[in-house]
């Protein structure tokens, strides 16, 4: 598909993130090395989009350079009509801390901290106090009423990574990016996490983000984009996991792969 039908094709409602034409280049000469090579796209506010490609096709890049973690060599990101390349890196933390939230495969909790104070961090840290009407909806969607004062050690993964879950939406971020959710969770626990991802979707309208190779996790998403060396190489509207097989399964036949999502 060309770039250009990929711009257009998004929802009605205006992007909560976009690039444009962006590049990121690592090393020089022969280890020269382009993870993004021209990728223009749109995220959708109050949507779900799944980033599906091959092992080293430019996910994490892209997410990264997205989510203001990274700079792209050239190109622009924008969060809302806010160009990225336009701040300083105070502004971009201070975008990072109020603006995104993050859900990692690993989950990333503070061991010493209870689960409230986990969920409660982004907001401390940024001097806002929680709003306890939103704070109880979030613990509520996932399910973590009676966990609240346990510390991460007395938690099983699953309910780690709700606890992320529920400390990357509690301030309301604009857009949420998720690399591999589900990646160190059994099939019930990461079914748990997308359902609430889904909910927070569908019930707040959160725009989320998630990286990931598991077709399953991909259906409970409104749009997946494929990358292949550094570029969009197609995209899927309202997949199902079953769509997202042969989808990949097309893709790894135009490349003489046989797995080229799960690429590994
Ligand atoms: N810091 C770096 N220095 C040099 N090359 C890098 C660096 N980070 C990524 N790359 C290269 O850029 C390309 C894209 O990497 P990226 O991590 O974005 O891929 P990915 O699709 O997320 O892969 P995976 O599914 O394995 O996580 C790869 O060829 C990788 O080796």
């Amino acid at each position: 598909m060309p770039e250009s039908d990929v711009l257009r094709m998004p929802s009605t409602r205006p992007p909560a993130a976009r690039a444009v034409d962006l590049l990121k280049v690592y090393g020089e000469g022969a280890a020269r090395v382009a993870a993004l090579d021209g990728v223009s796209l749109e995220f959708g506010a109050g949507e779900f989009t799944a980033v599906m490609g091959p092992s080293g096709s430019g996910k994490s890049t892209l997410m990264h350079c997205m989510a203001a973690l990274d700079t792209p060599t050239s190109g622009h990101v924008y969060l809302g009509d806010v160009d990225l390349s336009g701040l300083g890196d105070k502004a971009l933390t201070r975008l990072r801390r109020d603006r995104i939230g993050f859900v990692f495969q690993a989950f990333n909790l503070v061991p010493t901290l209870t689960a409230r104070e986990n969920i409660e961090l982004p907001l401390a840290v940024a001097g806002r106090r929680p709003d306890r009407d939103w704070f109880d909806a979030v613990v509520d969607a996932v399910g973590l009423r009676e966990r609240l004062g346990h510390r991460p050690g007395e938690l099983s993964g699953g309910e780690q990574q709700r606890v992320a879950s529920a400390r990357a939406l509690v301030s309301r971020p604009e857009v949420v990016f998720a690399d591999e959710p589900t990646g160190n969770l059994d099939s019930n626990a990461g079914a748990e996490i997308l359902a609430f991802l889904r909910e927070s979707v569908d019930e707040f309208g959160q725009t989320i983000v998630m990286v990931t190779h598991d077709a399953s996790a991909a259906g409970y998403t409104d749009r997946v984009v494929f990358l292949a060396d550094g570029h969009i190489v197609d995209e899927l509207a309202d997949p199902t996991a079953q769509r997202v097989l042969e989808k990949m399964a097309r893709l790894g036949a135009d490349v003489g792969e046989p797995h080229p999502v799960l690429g590994r």
